[in-house]
């Protein structure tokens, strides 16, 4: 049986204090997602508040957990390993939390760049993320409203957003975000949100 108390008074500890409360946030409105779309709403909280528990990593600690882990590392990986921080957490949360369900660990893995294989649950973790109540950004009401009733529009919107935000920073763009996005309007059978 896994203990909710002992998972959130662990994170409250080893994570910055904001870091925890988005946390905290994401697992909230993963659970809120979970009813509205019929996932499981143990799994969704649990993906919440554990998916970011790589995210204050140094890239060098980041590198060496993802090969210790034998996790398989793209050239987008070594320059941003950032970006590895959803498949590094799942190794962690199986290995600090005993967390062996393969729903909550490949949520907590794709929710950086997404994937064009994106199950319930993957989708309304990368929702929760960017719409949680702490979050702040211009359009985010809008996305707020999207999850209300379409999914996969707000997970559409939230690609855009992660898209654009990294292309306003300037870094590098992760192509599997875009291949993502592409997958859903697919499936939508549409070309255009
Ligand atoms: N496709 C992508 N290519 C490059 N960077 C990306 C991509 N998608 C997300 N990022 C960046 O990765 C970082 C972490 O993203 P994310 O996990 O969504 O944020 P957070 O940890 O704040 O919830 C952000 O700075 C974001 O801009």
């Amino acid at each position: 049986m896994i203990n909710q108390d002992y998972i959130k008074d662990t994170l409250s500890l080893s994570m910055p204090p904001e870091r925890f409360k988005h946390s905290l946030g994401v697992a909230e409105t993963a659970v809120k997602l979970a009813h509205k779309y019929g996932a499981d709403p143990q799994k969704a909280w649990l993906a919440g508040i554990l998916h970011d528990i790589a995210r204050d990593l140094s890239d060098s600690e980041m590198l060496n957990r993802a090969q210790k882990a034998n996790l398989q590392v793209s050239e987008y990986g070594f320059a941003m390993p950032l970006l590895l921080h959803g498949p590094v957490g799942a190794v962690m949360a199986r290995e600090q939390f005993q967390i062996t369900d393969p729903e909550i660990i490949n949520a907590i893995a794709l929710h950086t760049v997404g994937s064009e294989y994106m199950a319930l649950l993957d989708k309304i973790l990368f929702v929760a993320d960017k719409i949680e109540p702490n979050r702040r950004f211009s359009g985010v009401e809008e996305i707020r409203k999207q999850a209300e009733t379409d999914l996969d529009l707000a997970l559409i919107s939230c690609f855009d957003e992660g898209i654009r935000y990294t292309l306003k920073l300037g870094y590098l763009l992760h192509p599997t975000s875009v291949k993502a996005r592409n997958a859903i309007l697919a499936a939508r059978g549409t070309f255009r949100k």
